[in-house]
């Protein structure tokens, strides 16, 4: 299976003032489904500024497996779709490797079609629930033909002759499970109508109505949103310029608020509201983040970012704030371990199936690293140490090893940890980050940060 390959430990140490400007890779989420909806759709599609880490590689690799022609240009990845409906029948087991949306949001896509699809990921995906797609898909008339105990991959699926439209209301705040019944909607008859409680990012929407897709948000006076799509209409190709990703802005972000008299500049991040939780919270905590040059690019808010160092205080992160900020709360304990008193973190039950448990593998490595944390079922408490005193690896020579479980969040928020902490910060593999941001080293020395 994927990722067998031999770990390869890295080490943080402080660093001097971070400084300079960077660009950071495109949003994942709007990467993915550019594949997924040019692969799908007549005609065309080009895309600039696609992230080109292994998650997204995957999802490529899945939608030419199944019909689509995807070349690079220059660029430009140019995408022929096969149509709405047509996708084919792959001949072997589609390998979604690390990726999760990848993985659910395709299940989605094909899992009503009459043909035999199997999912297979790495040791991480392996273990990630995916009762949480299948079970819709059973309603509209999908079979499970194999699964692992748990409804873990590997999956096989084989869809009916015609799938039936249902109403579904999401259960757990997941955009993957909202778009992966939106897109099984897609080759469904009729009107498929998704029921979100809380919002989550809003990509697939947004992308499918650019893409011709007839789907209507009504939101109502409890603020629960009802998305209604309608099946097997046309789609046709897109041109797509990807902003750049938030969650991976996070990193170099909390970088230059931790290391003493940094000054940064990250340039075109997705300033999209469902996934500004990070920022706001640090600038509650007293970042000092300045939003230059807000501007609409494609359809999204993007923004300029200017990030200096700053003298940050614990805050509570209230709960509805989770979903706008959830692939961020790792790197946000790691700024609360610098802050002065406690930050609370609550609602954080879907932390626990993410790459890794990430509410347990966060708290570890804090408290090997000398910081005082608190793990609850859904919440974590940091109590920060201003100026990363006492803080970081090898205290009596003893093996303070970060362990990553195949989780690039949890790799990189530790190195950021490492670049402010009295004493380094190893973590056990950095490969993983690869998956979601292969220029992380790259830019992060750049800027001036002691990794290797
Ligand atoms: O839809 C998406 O692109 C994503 C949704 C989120 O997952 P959940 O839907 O499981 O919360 C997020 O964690 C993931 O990185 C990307
Ligand atoms: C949770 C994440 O991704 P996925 O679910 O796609 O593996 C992430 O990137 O933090």
């Amino acid at each position: 299976m994927s990722h067998a390959a031999a770990a390869k430990p890295a080490t943080a140490r402080k660093s001097p003032a971070l400084s300079g400007t960077a660009r950071v890779p495109g949003d994942k989420s709007i990467s993915h489904r550019s594949m997924m909806f040019g692969g799908l759709a007549s005609g065309e599609t080009r895309v600039t500024g696609l992230l080109e880490g292994e998650d997204v590689m995957r999802t490529a690799a899945a939608m030419k497996a199944m019909g689509a022609h995807i070349e690079k240009r220059g660029t430009e990845w140019v995408i022929r779709g096969t149509g709405n409906g047509a996708l084919l029948q792959p001949e072997g087991p589609l390998d979604f490797g690390n990726a999760g949306t990848g993985s659910r949001l395709t299940m989605g896509l094909v899992g009503t079609y009459d043909m035999e699809t199997t999912f297979i990921g790495d040791a991480s995906l392996s273990g990630r629930p995916m009762g949480r797609v299948l079970e819709p898909l059973r309603q509209m008339g999908v079979q499970v033909l194999k699964a692992t105990p748990g409804d873990r991959m590997p999956i096989t699926l084989h869809g009916p002759k015609h799938a039936a439209p249902i109403t579904y209301r999401v259960p757990m705040a997941s955009a993957q499970v909202k778009s992966a019944v939106l897109l099984a909607g897609l080759n469904t008859p009729g009107i498929t109508t998704v029921i979100e409680p809380v919002m989550t990012r809003d990509h697939t929407e947004k992308m499918l109505r650019g893409f011709g897709a007839n789907l209507s948000v009504e939101t109502d006076e409890r603020g629960v949103r009802h998305i209604f799509i309608e099946g097997q209409g046309k789609l046709t190709g897109q041109i797509i310029a990807v902003p750049g990703d938030p969650s991976s802005a996070g990193f170099p972000l909390v970088a230059a608020l931790i290391v003493p008299g940094s000054d940064i500049v990250i340039e075109n991040v997705l300033m999209n509201p469902t996934r500004t939780g990070l920022l706001l919270t640090l600038q509650e905590m007293g970042g000092k983040i300045d939003i230059l040059n807000p501007r609409n690019a494609g359809g999204e808010d993007v923004a300029d970012l200017r990030v200096r160092y700053s003298e940050l205080k614990g805050v509570t992160v209230p709960p509805e704030r989770a979903p706008s900020m959830i692939d961020e709360y790792p790197v946000l304990a790691v700024a609360a371990s610098f802050a002065e008193g406690e930050t609370l973190m609550q609602g954080l039950e879907e932390l626990r199936v993410k790459e890794s448990d990430r509410l347990s593998a966060v708290a570890n490595g804090l408290k090997i690293n000398g910081v005082d944390c608190t793990e609850g079922e859904a919440s974590l408490a940091v109590r920060g140490k201003p100026g990363g005193k006492g803080l970081g690896g090898h205290p009596n020579g003893q093996d303070t090893t970060v362990q990553t479980h195949l989780d690039h969040r949890i790799a990189m928020s530790f190195l950021v940890m490492g670049l402010a902490t009295e004493k380094p910060v190893t973590i056990d593999d950095a490969a993983m980050i690869a998956t979601s941001f292969p220029e992380f080293m790259g830019l992060m020395t750049g800027l001036g940060a002691e990794i290797g």
